[in-house]
């Protein structure tokens, strides 16, 4: 087999940290839907990467057939060095994967079922390792609980401690915080950052973009079947992201004076206040125009502030712009 880093030579994010290389993935369900469309992708070692789509966008079946859950019709996947078709057990041992859907057995303990979890991936039995993922979770006292005595954000916690009981080296998180309150999402945050703190990489999907813009390094885009965008979750933001300057008026405005009227232009409804809004990158970015006309107009300000447009809306701009 040829070294990972050759295989992996066509994609931009290859590299010797790459740990899953995807290429030319499509995946065509029986019912004739193509719900993957040529996917090529490279997840970097270490990395917490977030997959952004709207509903229905193919974000869980490319995790399933990364995860060897559901066969791709055309293209590879490659994780860590194994082909996840011809070299499938190898693949899989290195992933953990918590799906969007509860489903454990309801009449085990915490404990048997992180256990029997660990035994499936054929390694050896560790209750020292499987006391450490329980504690971590916040799960110990309950490890004698019967599953269905739990909450449904212990049970969150039980499937997390499932994925983790064979020591991958991968985790999938599929919607990791649907539906859960604000206090789990922040312990899930906490854990997920711990987790790549000992080695661990991360991909998650979420409908919460406030999700991963405060989780992810970088950020992937899938609409309709198609990855639309891989970018480093900073440089995204300060590449599409738009800048206002918002001027707080000194005496509110009725109207906008004619010559001032452009769309970057806005006066709020109480004419308190001027937004302007810019292209954080260009050279040119208008303000000190808009300035000096402003003083032209007579039209002072007592305050000032810039703000960045976050990733909800640069997420919304990109996907609407497919649609
Ligand atoms: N087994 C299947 N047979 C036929 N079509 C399917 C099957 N599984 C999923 N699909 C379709 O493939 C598309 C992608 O589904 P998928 O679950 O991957 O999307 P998603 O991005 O994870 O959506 P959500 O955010 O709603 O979970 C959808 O249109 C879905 O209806």
């Amino acid at each position: 087999m040829k070294p990972l880093d050759d295989r992996l030579a066509p994609h931009s994010a290859s590299g010797p940290d790459a740990v899953i290389a995807v290429s030319g993935l499509s995946k065509t369900y029986a019912s004739g839907f193509q719900a993957l469309r040529d996917v090529n992708l490279t997840i970097r070692r270490q990395e917490i990467f977030a997959l952004l789509g709207p509903n229905g966008a193919g974000k869980t079946t490319l995790i399933s057939t990364i995860c060897g859950i559901v066969n791709p019709t055309t293209g590879q996947v490659n994780v860590d060095g194994h082909d996840i078709i011809r070299d499938y057990r190898a693949a899989r041992t290195k992933i953990g994967l918590v799906p969007q859907e509860l489903s454990t057995d309801a009449f085990e303990s915490v404990w048997d079922t992180v256990k029997f979890s660990r035994g499936l991936f054929g390694k050896a039995p560790n209750p020292a390792y499987i006391e450490k993922i329980l504690k971590d979770l916040s799960l110990w006292d309950k490890r004698d609980t019967k599953i269905r005595a739990l909450s449904g954000g212990m049970k969150r916690r039980v499937m997390i401690a499932k994925a983790l009981s064979h020591e991958p080296e991968i985790l999938f998180l599929d919607e990791p915080t649907a539906g859960v309150d604000v206090e789990l999402r922040r312990d899930m945050w906490e854990m997920v950052r711990r987790l790549r703190e000992n080695g661990v990489t991360i991909i998650l999907t979420t409908h919460y973009i406030e999700e991963a813009e405060e989780m992810a390094d970088r950020v992937g885009v899938i609409s309709k079947g198609e990855i639309i965008l891989v970018e480093d979750k900073t440089a995204l933001m300060r590449k599409l992201g738009k800048k206002q300057l918002t001027l707080h008026l000194q005496a509110p405005l009725q109207v906008l004076p004619p010559d001032l009227r452009n769309p970057q232009l806005e006066l709020s409804a109480d004419g308190t206040e001027l937004v302007y809004t810019f292209d954080a990158q260009s050279d040119q970015t208008g303000i000190t125009e808009l300035l000096r006309h402003l003083t032209e107009h007579g039209i002072d300000f007592k305050d000032l502030n810039t703000t960045q447009s976050s990733l909800e809306e640069i997420f919304v701009s990109l996907v609407g712009a497919r649609a």
